[in-house]
């Protein structure tokens, strides 16, 4: 295939990419009734390790649990096929993708006795918003598409039908010229990204939306609010930012595993700050990735080594 892997794990073997296929009466396929995740090998300074792994793994055993869907193979099994998966890839530096859904059975509404299939693909993925985001910054738009309250859907769960929303207010703001779209919640308060979670600095503090936004508990926001503290910095990390807030901000940014750490230079066409990467974001930007390329020792605990 295009992206030059042979493999791909699937219901506990290993099969070649063009064969892990499902029935198109998958329940997934048609009821959006599967969970997911989004994890980063890096190929770091002591050698390849998965990012947080244990993060979220637990983030896909607990997404699951809204759906009453039971994960038929334990958190040791998901791990050690994920290790063999790029070890027999070669994948040093790479973007892994479990999934978990209700696979082929009946086709009502309920899951009934529908087996819960389980994937695990792997493949190299580089920036996500493009090279260049990193260090010029994106320019997004306020989506006219709110995101769906967290009592409606369970915004924390990372749930497959969900990132129909997603891809409502991303293709919008791309539609309009822009590379990716701010999504607020039914309050009108600012929620995160398609993809990605929000930070806003303001006079030197940091805000980040709290989950009551109905937010993705986002692994890459908790890795930046603990490294911020680590600096120094007040982080309110149960913020609530109206719409209003957004143009007075001193600097934006977006996080996200496919993201990372991504500023955000201009919102509807008015720039943030001077309109280029602010300087706290450069820092924590900064910490980030010398975070996990090692050039710190702290969080080891945070590696898992192939
Ligand atoms: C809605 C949403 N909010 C926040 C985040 C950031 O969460 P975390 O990765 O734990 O820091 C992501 C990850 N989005 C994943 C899927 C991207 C995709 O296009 O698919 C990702 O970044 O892997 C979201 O999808």
């Amino acid at each position: 295939d295009e992206m030059d892997v042979e493999t791909i794990w699937q219901d506990g073997s290993f099969v070649d990419w063009d064969d892990a296929t499902v029935h198109v009466l998958t329940h997934g396929l048609h009821y959006g009734t599967g969970v997911f995740e989004g994890v980063r090998c890096y190929d770091t300074q002591n050698g390849p390790a998965i990012f947080r792994w244990d993060e979220h793994l637990e983030r896909l055993y607990q997404s699951a649990q809204p759906y009453d869907m039971e994960i038929p193979y334990t958190r040791e099994e998901l791990t050690t096929a994920t290790l063999e998966l790029l070890r027999r890839e070669k994948l040093e530096s790479c973007y892994i993708r479990p999934v978990a859904f209700y696979g082929y059975g009946s086709l009502g509404v309920s899951p009934g006795d529908n087996p819960v299939d389980v994937a695990i693909a792997a493949w190299p993925w580089g920036a996500y918003l493009g090279e260049e985001a990193l260090t010029k910054g994106v320019e997004v738009m306020i989506s006219s598409w709110r995101k769906h309250a967290s009592s409606q859907i369970p915004t924390n769960a990372k749930t497959t039908g969900l990132y129909v929303n997603s891809l409502l207010a991303g293709e919008e703001a791309r539609r309009n010229g822009y590379t990716e779209a701010i999504v607020l919640n039914k309050e009108g308060n600012v929620a995160e990204g398609p993809g990605e979670n929000i930070f806003m600095i303001r006079d030197g503090e940091i805000y980040t939306p709290g989950l009551s936004e109905s937010i993705l508990d986002g692994i890459t926001r908790n890795t930046v609010i603990e490294l911020a503290r680590d600096r120094g910095y007040t982080v309110h990390d149960r913020a609530t930012i109206s719409r209003g807030e957004l143009n007075t901000a001193d600097e934006l940014f977006f996080t996200g595993t496919a993201a990372e750490v991504t500023p955000i230079r201009k919102v509807d066409n008015v720039e943030i700050g001077d309109g280029s990467r602010g300087p706290v974001t450069e820092e924590l930007q900064q910490a980030f990735f010398d975070l996990i390329d090692r050039e710190t020792s702290a969080h080891e605990e945070w590696f898992t080594y192939l």
